[in-house]
């Protein structure tokens, strides 16, 4: 033991140590086997080699541990100088309870490693083993749910909050591109919901129960995007991933592809994305090899691509394979009707991330209406969480709770100085209707039937309104 744990000897076994212990070990166990510090088979006794079904005992030497037992994992204990106490190893259908050592030279260097088949007949250990059995089959429908989860989509149509004209025409074209399998451009301001929408065509097609897979192109360096779209081949470069790394294209393979920021994506990327929605097969780094896939795309710009086209700096054959189907999305400034309705649904959520209960006054809309929104929802979003946090127990945001949120610059704000006063809508509504009567009947000099028909009512309405007035 003197030895074990000796000044010259502080990180574990020696050669020697090992030689000693070696035969009370092999004889204890069902099968006994060493490499050397290349993981190569120094040394495996015969009760191993036949339960390994090896033919011939002696031809196993100076191979590579790997090629003769797939699933060892003796090269992970060389390189880590980690030993691997009682870890079940699954081979050819029988479950094996090993033990690996990795033993050292008298310098302290790893020298390689042992290992001893403690069980082979795993009877009196069936109920370790079926529960490491279900535990690793919860983990592995575990990870596939989560995977699934992570390339599934958070929206669907109903998530694209807005009732205004503008809303209703970005609803009816996004249910179109649904129901068809062709590419659509979505174009927007930034956080005018692009991503909101491109999931919520996507939940609504018929590839919705497969991946849906976003990618930023603005986000990504340049030198990265040609690995991140197509994949690397193994061994593609000096550091590259020993198993093929798979580009969004694969990952995306029967779903949905989003090419978030498109406008960003350089030229000679450009070139290529093209190719691969013309021949629908992809080519990973540093393969020779092309890989048919089957996606669908959905592009999104905040830029103005006909400008780019015009200066050079976007394809045109690329723009009108991505311009299918073109969805505007306008600004927040332009849908400002939808106000009280986005409202509405970002103060139950946020309200809900605070644990406070929240409303919004019409003075507090009123307020809002006068901001232009260059951050569009998003930054709706961000005003509304600023202004209850802000607020003391939450309650009702009236236009003074939300004047001390509002971002004061000058591009921001539409004649935010002096706020003209709210009335309540009805009244406005009331006394312009009582105005326009009156004008129709000076008009017609108190003929009610031709004021009616000006005003285009009928003219029971027009008498009803009338008695309504007096
Ligand atoms: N119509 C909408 N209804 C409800 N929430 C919306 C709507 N549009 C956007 N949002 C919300 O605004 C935020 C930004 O939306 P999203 O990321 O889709 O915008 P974007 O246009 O893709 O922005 P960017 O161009 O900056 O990536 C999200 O929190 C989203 O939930």
């Amino acid at each position: 033991m003197a030895q074990l744990f000796g000044s010259n000897n502080k990180n574990g076994l020696t050669r020697e140590l090992i030689e000693a212990l070696f035969p009370m070990f092999e004889e204890a166990s069902a099968g006994a086997i060493a490499v050397d510090r290349e993981s190569r088979i120094t040394w495996i006794n015969s009760s191993y080699s036949q339960l390994l079904g090896l033919k011939d005992q002696a031809a196993a030497i100076g191979r590579p541990v790997r090629q003769v037992i797939p699933e060892t994992r003796m090269p992970e204990v060389v390189e880590t100088g980690k030993p691997l106490l009682l870890d079940i190893m699954e081979y050819q259908q029988q479950q094996l309870v090993v033990t690996r050592l990795p033993y050292y030279d008298e310098a302290g260097e790893i020298e390689g490693a042992v290992a001893f088949v403690l069980y082979d007949d795993l009877q009196p250990l069936t109920p370790l083993v079926s529960k490491y059995r279900s535990l690793h089959k919860d983990l592995a429908a575990a990870r596939k749910a989560l995977a699934k989860k992570a390339r599934s989509t958070r929206y669907s149509l109903g998530d694209f909050v807005g009732a205004s004209p503008g809303a209703l025409e970005v609803k009816r074209r996004a249910r179109l591109a649904a129901g068809r399998e062709m590419a659509v451009l979505l174009l927007g301001e930034t956080g005018t919901g692009k991503e909101v929408l491109a999931q919520a065509i996507h939940s609504v097609s018929r590839r919705s129960d497969k991946a849906f897979v976003g990618v930023n192109v603005a986000a990504i360096p340049e030198n990265l995007l040609e690995a991140e779209f197509f994949g690397v081949a193994p061994g593609a470069y000096t550091g590259a991933d020993r198993k093929m790394r798979e580009g969004k294209f694969q990952l995306a393979n029967g779903g949905t592809l989003f090419l978030d920021e498109v406008g960003d994506m350089p030229l000679p990327l450009q070139a290529k994305l093209l190719r691969v929605l013309q021949e629908g097969e992809v080519e990973p780094l540093g393969s020779n090899k092309v890989i048919p896939v089957d996606v669908r795309v959905i592009a999104a710009t905040s830029r103005n691509l006909e400008a780019m086209i015009a200066d050079g700096s976007f394809r045109s054959d690329l723009y009108y394979r991505l311009n299918v189907l073109e969805i505007p999305i306008p600004p927040l400034r332009d849908r400002l009707a939808d106000l009280g309705l986005l409202c509405e649904t970002l103060l139950w959520e946020v309200s809900e991330g605070l644990d406070m209960r929240a409303e919004i006054a019409d003075a507090g809309v009123a307020a809002l209406a006068s901001y232009n929104w260059p951050g569009n929802i998003r930054e709706l979003r961000n005003v509304l969480e600023r202004a209850l946090t802000m607020s003391e127990e939450g309650g009702v945001l009236d236009a003074d709770a939300i004047f001390k949120v509002l971002p004061l610059s000058s591009e921001g704000s539409i004649a935010r100085a002096a706020p003209r006063p709210v009335k309540l809508l009805a009244d406005i509504l009331a006394k312009a209707e009582a105005q326009a009567i009156e004008d129709a009947l000076v008009a017609t000099r108190g003929n009610r039937t031709k004021a009616a028909k000006l005003l285009g009512i009928s003219r029971s309405v027009l008498y009803e309104k009338l008695a309504r007035m007096s």
